[in-house]
């Protein structure tokens, strides 16, 4: 198949190496003349992922339309906060080309001010005329790992649950496993939320707190991400699963993981500007932290440890303060607020 992968950083790249090899006929889309010679030339993307060789046969371009017009499959690999301005470009030149594509995303996050999940933005910027299907591919993958064949496993999920077999057949192999969800938002609020409580285990891993400290945020965050997601109707098993559990341990606990390393930058005094500077990279659980403590009170979810890390990303509230907060919350059963709303909507999804 044709496969366009709209942006040419570390992820974006880390795929179209596993489609390459799957015999598909890859081409990015980049915005940087540098990169995108360096990858048809060197065979490298240096700045995204070191000591890599690329695929040869994998090309970049800077010419939107001549990268979506070569597309069956669109890859969409760009930050969250870039995912609106990419879809309606899109959307404007499938039109133009009269074409209908399948379109997969893999951004990791919640808008900034509407607070919705990515698929629901691409779904508001596109038409029937232009997608045939809106998927999600989302799991413990970091891109370095990916890049290096190491086994890897993810899951996808869609709008209409038309589009997902296809996306399974392309992208799995024998180091790239790919499972079918149907559970599309519990999968992207898995996968945007972990980056949270990522931030959070970074900071606590600066601020020299032991595994006991990791443990705990670890299970609580998931605790959170699921009475959140659970409210917007995920399935509750989904945050057990790859998207769930997986990514939250992957990111956690991983020096590869950008969210876990600005959470070291920021215990270890730089600003949040000066670590997302530092970092070069995007830091999805920034914006993220901010959408979702806004949709827990939209939804009346208590959620403590997005609580904090929104305090102290965004007010003026030391690390220390906000995680001594944390400790000293009144006394509750570990099971509040999360038995009726699992209970409930666990039936739902077991319903035949
Ligand atoms: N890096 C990883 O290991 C993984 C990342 N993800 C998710 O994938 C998404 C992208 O992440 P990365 O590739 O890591 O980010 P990155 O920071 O490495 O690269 C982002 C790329 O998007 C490009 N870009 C930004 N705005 C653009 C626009 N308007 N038009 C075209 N290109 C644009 C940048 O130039 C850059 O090439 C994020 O949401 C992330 O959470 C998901 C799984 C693994
Ligand atoms: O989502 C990821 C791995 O599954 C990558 O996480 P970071 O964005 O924190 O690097």
């Amino acid at each position: 198949m044709n496969i366009s992968i709209l942006g040419t950083g570390s992820f974006g790249t880390s795929l179209s190496m596993v489609l390459d090899d799957n015999g598909h006929s890859v081409m990015m889309y980049g915005r940087s003349n540098e990169t995108v010679d360096e990858i048809n030339t060197n065979h490298t993307n240096s700045r995204y992922l070191e000591n890599i060789k690329i695929n040869p046969s994998v090309k970049a371009s800077t010419d939107f339309e001549e990268v979506v017009r070569h597309a069956d499959i669109i890859v969409i690999a760009v930050p969250v906060k870039a995912v609106r301005a990419v879809s309606r470009e899109l959307e404007k030149i499938l039109l133009l080309q009269n074409r209908k594509v399948l379109i997969v995303h893999v951004a990791k996050g919640l808008e900034l001010g509407t607070h919705l999940r990515v698929s629901e933005i691409i779904n508001e910027e596109m038409s029937d005329q232009t997608a045939s299907d809106i998927c999600v591919l989302s799991g413990p993958s970091h891109a370095e790992e990916v890049a290096l064949k190491s086994p890897t496993t993810v899951s996808t999920a869609s709008i209409k649950n038309e589009g997902v077999k296809t996306i399974q057949d392309v992208f799995m192999n024998e180091n790239f496993r790919v499972y079918v969800n149907e559970d599309l938002v519990g999968v992207e609020i898995g996968g945007a939320l972990k980056n949270i409580i990522a931030l959070a285990i970074g900071t606590l891993h600066g601020l020299g707190f032991g595994d006991n400290a990791k443990a705990a945020t670890i299970t609580r965050g998931l605790h959170e991400i699921a009475r959140l997601g659970v409210k917007m109707g995920a399935n509750p098993l989904t945050f057990l699963g790859l998207t769930g559990m997986g990514d939250l341990i992957v990111t956690a606990t991983s020096e590869h993981s950008r969210n876990f390393r600005c959470g070291i930058m920021l215990a270890e005094g730089l600003t949040l500007p000066e670590a997302e500077e530092k970092m070069g990279m995007v830091v999805e659980g920034v914006n993220t932290t901010k959408a979702a403590y806004e949709l827990s009170d939209q939804y009346g979810v208590e959620m403590p440890i997005t609580k904090v890390l929104y305090q102290y990303l965004f007010h003026d509230i030391s690390e220390q303060e906000a995680f001594s907060k944390l400790m000293q919350r009144e006394k509750k059963s570990e099971t509040d607020g999360l038995k009726d709303l699992l209970e409930n909507q666990l039936k739902d999804w077991t319903r035949e």
